[in-house]
């Protein structure tokens, strides 16, 4: 029978079949933040349990850590002792810790692709919601609970239920200006946030093929926001360039090796899907979001929906709510609406391709004197390449504050917030009420629009400007 890249991945990692569709898998992978490994190695200590596979758990600090020039692990007073416990206990245990200041340190889903950790063909888990986003490598990775989390440190292995799986084609290529985050906002957008709830999902054909390995991390990244826990891209030669020379992907003959065994990481001819869906990249447009749920995503050069309009009751409630929230009227045209902050960071957005996205609509040009802008990237990487080639300079002379990596304002967990009632354009993940500090309003959109907004000091239209 013809398989699924996603049949494939789950059939090499079960240990024991356990019925009704359960399986023990063993993990190849397993990354620790602040948040939420810190809790699962304290736990691990209470229980006097050991550590069974050191050698493949990986740890860094970056939701509780303050982004600030300068900054400690400590600067933060409340997330502090998350850190210290986190880099205290990994120590004690015996795996990496990638320390503030250190090549390494970054947001989990920023760095462990770029130091090779994420590799196709493994299974990669995290104690966090956002994991699917090292598919885009073809990895079988996806976010997992406290207690799970307990039981991969305990014993590299965790029971899961096979979930369906479901399938989007994409054909063409993106308009210039247009790019991955644009896509995952339009797809959301159109099939709706609970779209994929229940299945893994394949990113696939020539749109795919075509799609660069930061923008395939992006789109992956956004699948939980579809409802799916799990995304996957097939590997590829853009894969396979990617990884070379990466400080944890295997080298020389073993990169070789491990060459071969990624070329048979495909889906089939005539494989079957329990659910399908077809995109043309060519009609997507530069997408925002003018609510309070990724799927109240729009064109930009579009108007705030009328609840009259809603498909059923539900939405009409839920869409007059998210505009109340939002301060907009139906019917209100996004672009031009004065924006307060604009926020570039998160792991949907913080990578190198990001930065010069944003860098090259803000070179040469001011931030608006009533917006606060901030750059944050994903990683010490990100930050240092970034430097290199001159990035930060053009953002500072903009106007923009370049800081240190991590969450930050994207989940607002290290007390950065947008202030109560603020508007910001965001190039993070999640929209949800309060999501970037207590009554934070937030449009989530591409790095390019985000450094658009900040120029113009209102919701802005990349191809107009
Ligand atoms: C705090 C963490 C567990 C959470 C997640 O699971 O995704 C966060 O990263 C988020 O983006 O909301
Ligand atoms: S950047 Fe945002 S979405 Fe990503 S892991 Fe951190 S808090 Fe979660």
């Amino acid at each position: 029978m013809p398989s699924t890249l996603f049949d494939r991945l789950w059939e090499a990692h079960v240990v024991a079949e356990l019925g009704g569709g359960w399986a023990l898998l063993h993990i190849d992978r397993h990354l620790l933040h602040d948040l939420s490994g810190s809790g699962g190695l304290a736990t691990l200590a209470e229980r006097g349990l050991p550590l069974n596979r050191p050698d493949l758990t990986f740890a860094t600090a970056d939701h509780a850590v303050s982004s600030a020039p300068g900054r400690t692990g400590e600067t933060y007073d409340q997330g502090a002792p998350l850190y210290r416990v986190l880099r205290e206990q990994s120590q004690k245990v015996g795996i990496p810790f990638f320390d503030i200041g250190q090549r390494g340190q970054g947001i989990v889903h920023v760095m462990a692709p770029e130091l090779g950790i994420t590799l196709p063909g493994t299974t990669l888990v995290c104690g966090d919601s956002h994991t699917c986003t090292h598919g885009g490598l073809g990895a079988l990775a996806f976010g997992i609970g406290s207690s799970e989390l307990v039981h991969v440190l305990a014993t590299q292995t965790l029971r899961q239920k096979k979930p369906r799986q479901m399938r989007i084609v994409y054909e063409g290529a993106l308009k210039p200006g247009v790019t991955a985050k644009d896509l995952a906002l339009h797809v959301i957008g159109t099939l709706g946030a609970a779209a994929g709830t229940g299945h893994a999902i394949e990113h696939a054909g020539p749109g795919i093929a075509a799609l660069p390995i930061e923008a395939r991390l992006t789109l992956c990244n956004m699948s939980v926001e579809l409802g799916s826990k799990i995304a996957l891209c097939a590997p590829d030669q853009a894969t396979v360039d990617y990884l070379r020379g990466k400080p944890f992907a295997p080298a020389g003959a073993d990169f070789d090796a491990a060459i071969a065994d990624w070329s048979e990481l495909r889906t089939d001819d005539g494989a079957r899907f329990d659910r399908e869906a077809l995109f043309n990249l060519g009609c997507v447009p530069p997408t925002i979001t003018w609510g309070t749920s990724p799927e109240h995503a729009i064109a930009i050069d579009g108007t705030a929906p009328d609840p009259c309009a809603a498909p059923d009751a539900a939405r009409r409630e839920a869409w007059q709510a998210a505009l109340d929230y939002m301060g907009l009227t139906p019917g209100q045209k996004l672009c031009g609406t004065p924006v307060d902050w604009v926020f570039i960071g998160s792991c949907a957005n913080a990578r190198l391709t990001d930065l010069r996205d944003a860098a090259r609509v803000v070179r040469g040009r001011r931030v608006a004197a009533a917006v606060k802008a901030w750059v944050v990237p994903g990683s010490v990487e990100v930050k240092d390449a970034a430097e290199a080639e001159g990035l930060d300079e053009i953002f500072r002379a903009a106007g923009f504050e370049w800081r240190e990596p991590g969450c930050s304002m994207c989940v607002a967990a290290n007390g950065e917030v947008v202030p109560p009632g603020r508007r910001a354009v965001s190039t993070s993940n999640r929209n949800f009420v309060g999501r970037q500090g207590p009554g934070a309003r937030t449009h989530l959109a591409s790095p390019a629009s985000a450094a658009a907004a900040a120029i113009a000091g209102a919701i802005a239209d990349i191809r107009e400007i």
